[in-house]
């Protein structure tokens, strides 16, 4: 019973097919393409693939969005299944003021730490780093309780917003540098210290909380950017919200 899951960011859409919805089930195939590319997902990527029988998704990129995959999806004979997030889930429990309104992609990834968190040791806290179109840093305790997260933009997002807020910032890539002497070396490092400052300070407010030091889990499209910065030790994990999926999937679709 094969089961497809699909990951609509901002920027691009994450898809994976695995062999059933289960946790530890065999990936068959994965791709992912800007949104603009969607529309033709039917006739290129997925007109290959085995046809899945259970399929899903996260879709943070509005209606729209979502509408043109799920023609996409109209190739195969499966009924499409999108996460809202719940008040609590799956070993997770939702601290937001509105549960609903937190995003789907980063109560799948708290789902997805989770699970890595109990499969690695005696339980601990966790920090869940996502760095795509925004960044998110999401604090969970050891019991599973996700406390609260910051939301910041991107790379792509902060420089887009310097380049057209200004008159003298052009935004040609640059080096992270600790003491920056050109302009795109001062915007590349302001960005990625910037968001490796804003990590930093999260797990030092996740310490003084809990009292135990959490696991430091990064993924996301331009995380590999941001490792070599990040002092803190740090798994890079790039499956999380698929490794949600796939746990929501397996309570979802019991028999397979
Ligand atoms: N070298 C770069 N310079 C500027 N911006 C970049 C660079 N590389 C990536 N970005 C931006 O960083 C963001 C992350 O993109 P990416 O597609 O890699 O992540 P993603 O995890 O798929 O994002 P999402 O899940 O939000 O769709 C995008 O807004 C992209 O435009
Ligand atoms: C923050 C993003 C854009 C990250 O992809 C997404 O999770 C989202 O649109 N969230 C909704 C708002 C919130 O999580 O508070
Ligand atoms: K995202």
């Amino acid at each position: 019973m094969s089961f497809l899951v699909i990951d609509i960011g901002n920027t691009r859409l994450k898809w994976g097919l695995y062999e059933a919805p289960r946790p530890e089930a065999a990936l068959i195939a994965q791709g992912a393409v800007f949104l603009e590319a969607i529309d033709r997902l039917a006739e290129e990527e997925w007109a290959r693939l085995p046809a899945p029988q259970r399929m899903l998704g996260s879709a943070v990129a509005g209606q729209g969005v979502r509408r043109r995959a799920e023609e996409q999806l109209d190739l195969w004979d499966l009924t499409p299944r999108w996460v809202v997030s719940q008040p609590q889930d799956a070993g997770v429990v939702n601290g937001y003021e509105h549960p609903a309104r937190l995003g789907s992609d980063r109560w799948l990834a708290l789902i997805g730490a989770r699970a890595r968190v109990l499969a690695a040791g005696p339980a601990r806290p966790a920090l869940v780093v996502m760095v795509g179109t925004a960044v998110t840093i999401d604090a969970m305790d050891a019991e599973g309780r996700f406390l609260g997260g910051l939301i910041l933009p991107g790379f792509g997002l902060m420089l887009k917003a310097l380049e057209s807020g200004t008159a003298g910032l052009k935004v040609p890539t640059g080096e992270v540098r600790e003491f920056p002497t050109n302009t795109s070396d001062a915007l590349m490092s302001g960005g990625t210290y910037g968001i490796a400052g804003a990590i930093e300070r999260m797990h030092r407010h996740l310490l003084r909380r809990c009292g135990a030091e959490p696991m430091l889990l990064m993924g996301g499209g331009a995380a590999v950017k941001l490792a070599p910065e990040t002092d803190l030790p740090f798994e890079l994990v790039d499956t999380l919200i698929f490794e949600g999926l796939l746990r929501l999937g397996a309570q979802e679709f019991p028999g397979g």
